[in-house]
């Protein structure tokens, strides 16, 4: 069959796929994947970027284009598809006019992006430990992961923008570091930028205030992919809001690829237009939940192989059975655990466990810790102001304090690296992350330390059990 024989006999399928109300816009995005190569004896044999793209086919599109080939009838003599993967699909390249070609006016196709050379200015801002090699997949995340990794394999092919959204602690910022790394790992020249919606936010006004409108622009819309996190964060910010506005539609009409995250699905987001919300419903939606039992136990064992950790099952599983809602927190008790292990120089067995968790606190709806809280009694257990704790001092104790403080805060609220970084002075987020991995790695070796958190984390709790039982 000639070239433009195969062409059109695809279009027509890929049309028939836009007529079957069973085939959304996400699943339409791996259809326009495909490469269409030959038909021989009566097989259409089509190409697509990798596995993934694949087994979603096998999985979900195998019906609807069956029928779809049936649709072409008897002349066009073919009968069944086979698919070939061919990772050079993947590579962006030129538009694929193909797609173009079959798109219903009200899709949104993904097209590849032209990656544009890096530049060294252009910093991505990844954190290294968040990597799909370190992301434990269970049942809670399987879709999000998915589609983290098609999105990261064909940059604003499969779906733009890709939304994930959760509620805190459970690998949403995980997801998109994940998300960049993978894409700069098989486009070396790609240009990746992270940001949280703070950080979008204060770059914004900041921009504004010192007349720097252009750089603002050029940071934000000369890149390949954009890793948005928080999204709630800029609820109610009209000014922001119009600024995002313009760099999505700027990204997305140049087909360069936005992941953005939320605590919510964006038709729960209030406080954004509704323009805003439409177009993050354009690509795919996709949740995180809270993990399983088997997959908290399978972080954790992640998390202690990393560490170079000696606890056994027994005791992971023990651990996960009694920290339930959030990751983040089961870390810091893996943290805690092992600490208070070295310290004594005790093997980790179950009654040290038992010990470390009692002192514990575990986060629900009831028992909600205010930073401010945290704030307030670091600064009275260690006879500081506040304007000292959140100051700039750098004297010894006091920057010890004010690491505390922040480790806290990260372990015992839902705020974000840059939220708990404006409450102390304003300071960046990854100095509240030096911050956290100091006190993590100082609770090992000083039991002052040691001591000084878990005492501390004491008396918030139980500043909250007071406040909560109406004492005070
Ligand atoms: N599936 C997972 N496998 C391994 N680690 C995970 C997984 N999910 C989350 N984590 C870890 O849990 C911690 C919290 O995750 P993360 O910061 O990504 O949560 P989040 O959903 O972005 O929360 P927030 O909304 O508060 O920012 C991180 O240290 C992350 O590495």
């Amino acid at each position: 069959m000639e070239d433009d024989d195969l062409r059109l006999t695809w279009s027509k399928i890929l049309t028939a796929l836009t007529q079957d109300p069973g085939v959304t816009a996400p699943l339409y995005g791996f259809a326009s994947l495909i490469e269409p190569k030959g038909i021989m004896a009566g097989t259409i044999y089509l190409e697509v970027p990798n596995d993934f793209t694949r087994s979603m086919i096998e999985q979900r599109l195998r019906t609807p284009l069956l029928i779809a080939i049936g649709l072409l009838g008897i002349d066009a003599k073919i009968t069944t598809f086979a698919i070939v993967v061919n990772p050079d699909l993947g590579a962006p390249s030129a538009p694929d006019e193909l797609a173009l070609e079959a798109e219903p006016e009200n899709r949104n196709p993904p097209t590849a992006p032209t990656i544009m050379a890096a530049s060294p200015e252009t910093e991505s801002r990844l954190n290294p430990k968040y990597n799909f090699d370190s992301f434990v997949i269970g049942s809670s995340n399987r879709f999000a992961h998915a589609a983290a990794v098609a999105v990261a394999e064909a940059p604003a092919k499969a779906y733009n923008p890709l939304f994930i959204y959760g509620d805190s602690g459970l690998g949403k910022t995980h997801l998109l570091h994940a998300i960049g790394h993978y894409a700069q790992s098989l486009y070396p020249t790609i240009r990746v930028r992270y940001v949280s919606s703070e950080e979008f936010t204060n770059d914004f006004i900041n921009s504004i205030a010192n007349n720097r409108g252009a750089a603002f622009q050029s940071r934000y819309r000369n890149i390949d992919i954009l890793l948005i996190d928080d999204i709630q964060f800029l609820q109610g910010k009209a000014e922001t809001q119009e600024a995002f506005f313009h760099t999505f539609n700027t990204l997305h009409d140049h087909n360069k690829q936005v992941v953005i995250t939320s605590d919510l699905p964006p038709k729960h987001l209030t406080g954004f237009e509704d323009r805003m919300r439409t177009r993050f419903e354009w690509g795919l939606i996709t949740d995180v939940h809270t993990p399983d039992l088997e997959t908290r136990i399978a972080i954790l064992r992640k998390k202690a192989e990393r560490e170079k950790l000696t606890a056994s099952d027994d005791i992971l599983e023990f651990i996960a059975s009694k920290v339930t809602s959030n990751i983040r927190e089961l870390e810091g008790t893996l943290i805690r655990v092992t600490a208070f292990a070295t310290l004594n120089r005790e093997p980790i067995n179950l009654s040290l466990v038992q010990t470390v968790l009692k002192d514990l606190i575990t986060l629900d709806e009831d028992n909600i810790i205010a930073p401010v809280d945290i704030i307030n009694n670091t600064a009275d257990y260690f006879r500081l102001g506040i304007d000292e704790l959140t100051g700039t001092s750098r004297a010894q104790a006091i920057a010890t304090a004010r690491q505390i403080a922040m480790y806290l805060c990260r372990e015992m609220t839902n705020l974000s690296l840059p939220k708990i970084g404006q409450l102390f002075g304003g300071r960046d987020h990854t100095t509240v992350m030096h911050a956290c991995k100091k006190i993590a790695e100082l609770m090992k070796e000083r039991r002052s330390i040691y001591n000084q958190v878990t005492e501390l984390t004491t008396r918030i709790k139980q500043g909250t059990a007071y406040a909560h039982n109406g004492i005070h």
